[in-house]
């Protein structure tokens, strides 16, 4: 498995064993990440703010397991079967974010993206979590620095950046901030490894590596399709046949979630409001208003209702 630069210069056998994972937020993003953790023997808890929430998650992981079983266990039907159930059976759900993170060695938030929203998460974690586990935030463009901001254990915090579908996407992008131990940080990239991701490693900078440079090009693509210059189905068609991405950036758009997006673009323009490429997009900010996010609701950019 590769590791960035920088986790080749740290002793591996520094970091400590993560068992215990406690997600909150069990959306897209949750759902996969406890779902890659619970595969690769962790033991898993998904925090969500109603119980129709967590079914959901259980729901989407089943899902993707399903795809899974069917590749993996082609010729093993009974294999397949104790596989669901093993993973399964690693994944509790709660409600209660106390109860959850009593005995768990590290915390990935994956709720909305919202920097006070998190800050005030963080805080209270802070304040029932036990001293040795890890607190870490898989925000797509706010400062890791500043969802800390009010946490005291400033050594054991960190970023895990996880990619849609999580269970699918190979990278995990580990971000740590100015008071991040070397043990936490070599723990994050261990734990990084043994969800079976290969680590990069970035600054503490937006969007660090991969949304610096895909969110200008997602938000170019919606300005194109505003400016009349292309359609969307002409934009996508171009970036997957002349530019040999899975998906063109109309599609990506409608899968990461237009929420989602919208935050992320709402969010950096609070921050970076000088910084042409971070721009909001109209047309994004006017589908959103109609209450389209994207698949997940059904409609977006595209129609995916049958
Ligand atoms: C303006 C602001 C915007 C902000 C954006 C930033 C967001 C964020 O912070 C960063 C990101 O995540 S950026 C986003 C980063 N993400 C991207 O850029 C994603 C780009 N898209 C892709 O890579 C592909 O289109 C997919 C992999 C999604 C689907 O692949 P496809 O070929 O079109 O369709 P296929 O044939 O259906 O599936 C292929 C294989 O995958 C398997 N499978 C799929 N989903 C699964 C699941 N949930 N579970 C399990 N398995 C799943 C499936 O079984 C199959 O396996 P096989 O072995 O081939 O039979
Ligand atoms: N969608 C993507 O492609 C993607 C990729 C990488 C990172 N991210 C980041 O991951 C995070 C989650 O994104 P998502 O796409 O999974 O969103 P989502 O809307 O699918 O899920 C968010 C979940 O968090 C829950 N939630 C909100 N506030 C909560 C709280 N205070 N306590 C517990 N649960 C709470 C919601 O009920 C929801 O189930 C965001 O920070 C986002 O920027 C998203």
């Amino acid at each position: 498995m590769a590791t960035s630069s920088i986790a080749n210069k740290m002793n591996s056998s520094l970091g400590r064993t993560i068992k215990t994972v406690t997600v909150i937020g069990g959306g897209l993003m949750g759902s996969g990440i406890a779902q890659v953790a619970a595969e690769t023997n962790h033991q898993v808890i998904i925090v969500d703010q109603k119980q129709e929430f967590l079914d959901k998650s259980l729901n989407i992981i089943q899902t993707s397991l399903k795809r899974i079983i069917k590749k993996k266990f082609e010729q093993d039907q009974q294999g397949g079967e104790k596989y669901f159930n093993d993973v399964k059976n690693r994944i509790k759900t709660t409600t209660n974010i106390n109860d959850a993170v009593q005995s768990t060695d590290i915390v990935i938030e994956a709720i909305i993206e919202n920097l006070e929203t998190k800050q005030k998460l963080f805080k209270q974690i802070d304040q029932v979590a036990p001293k040795h586990t890890i607190l870490t935030s898989n925000t797509s463009s706010l400062p890791i620095t500043e969802i800390a901001k009010d946490v005291q254990r400033q050594d054991k915090f960190g970023g895990l950046h996880f990619f849609n579908p999580v269970p699918v996407m190979k990278l995990l992008e580990v971000i740590r901030i100015s008071g991040t131990s070397d043990e936490t940080f070599q723990t994050l990239l261990n734990f990084g490894k043994a969800l079976g991701k290969t680590t990069v490693s970035c600054k503490d900078t937006p969007g660090f590596i991969v949304n610096r440079l895909l969110v200008p090009y997602l938000l170019e693509a919606a300005r194109m399709i505003e400016r009349g210059d292309a359609t969307p189905e002409d934009i996508d068609t171009a970036m997957k046949l002349g530019a040999g991405y899975p998906m063109g950036p109309i599609e990506l758009l409608d899968y990461v979630g237009l929420d989602t997006s919208k935050y992320i673009v709402d969010g950096w323009k609070k921050l970076y409001p000088n910084e042409p490429s971070f721009q909001a997009s109209e047309l994004l900010n006017k589908i959103v208003g109609e209450g389209k996010f994207g698949r997940k609701t059904g409609a977006g950019f595209y129609n995916y209702k049958k």
